[in-house]
């Protein structure tokens, strides 16, 4: 399945689990030896939600949250009746995620999820190959620093994301964005992703570059997100302090992987 391009392989983990999730995770998203993915995501039976998430990224480290991967999992959970509703919790080691799912012709067209309560620290300076950029790091529960440029086309993420990603001060790593501000409530970004490298979209990252770029007196708090593989509908809502994201989920294919 796929959110915005950002796509994950997704396991049906309710009545068994495999052994070694990571070692899957590394497998499954080889895009010449495996199935091809930015991760693998595993639905498994909850018993604090209707369902619990658990989603590696590419290289095998688990991830405590993740946007474009959590509605998919609401797709996935309403088409395959593991939850008859509409409205939905999925247990993430994030917290427990609400969800509604938007029906269209009976099948699931756009899902909105209450992203939580996100936290930031200030500003700060990372010096990256001899360059000072400023970021500002917020978490949705899995870290993000977010960075303002000219042009989000013209950063050479192959080259700087790791070091980003890598920096000493983020101690269980980080995702990183770059933004360009188009208008008070329309943002455009590129992604390096902890543990995935350049995605093709990021949820968690879109959320975190709207409070960032709130929080930095750029954009209103609420704010359509341009990312390469489509655009998200990003709302922090001042009452609650919670943090909204609407967005696609398709389902690509289904099959069976042949362990062997
Ligand atoms: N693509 C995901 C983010 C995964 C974040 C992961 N790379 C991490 O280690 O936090 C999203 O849509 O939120």
């Amino acid at each position: 399945m796929q959110g915005l391009g950002n796509d994950y392989v997704y396991l049906d983990c309710t009545r068994e689990m495999p052994e070694d999730l990571p070692a899957l995770a590394r497998r499954v998203s080889d895009r010449h030896f495996g199935i091809g993915s930015d991760g693998l995501i595993c639905i498994c039976p909850s018993d604090c939600a209707d369902v619990r998430m658990r989603m590696y990224n590419a290289d095998g480290s688990e991830s405590e949250m993740c946007g474009n991967g959590i509605r998919c999992v609401g797709k996935f959970a309403y088409d395959k009746g593991l939850v008859g509703k509409t409205s939905l919790t999925v247990e993430t080691l994030a917290g427990i995620k609400h969800l509604e799912l938007h029906l269209e012709h009976g099948k699931v067209s756009a899902v909105t999820v209450d992203m939580g309560v996100p936290t930031w620290e200030e500003n700060r300076v990372l010096t990256i190959q001899g360059e000072d950029y400023t970021v500002t790091p917020v978490s949705m529960g899995n870290p993000h620093a977010v960075l303002y440029v000219d042009d989000p086309g013209a950063v050479d993420l192959p080259r700087l994301g790791p070091d980003f990603e890598h920096h000493p001060s983020f101690p269980n790593r980080t995702n990183t964005e770059f933004v360009q501000v188009l208008g008070p409530d329309h943002l455009r970004m590129r992604v390096w992703e902890r543990g995935s490298g350049e995605t093709m979209a990021c949820g968690t990252g879109a959320c975190a570059v709207l409070v960032a770029t709130v929080l930095n007196g750029k954009c209103g708090r609420s704010a359509d997100v341009d990312l390469l593989g489509g655009r998200l509908h990003i709302r922090w809502d001042e009452e609650t302090g919670h943090v909204f994201m609407t967005g696609g989920a398709v389902t690509v294919f289904e099959g069976e992987l042949i362990e062997d």
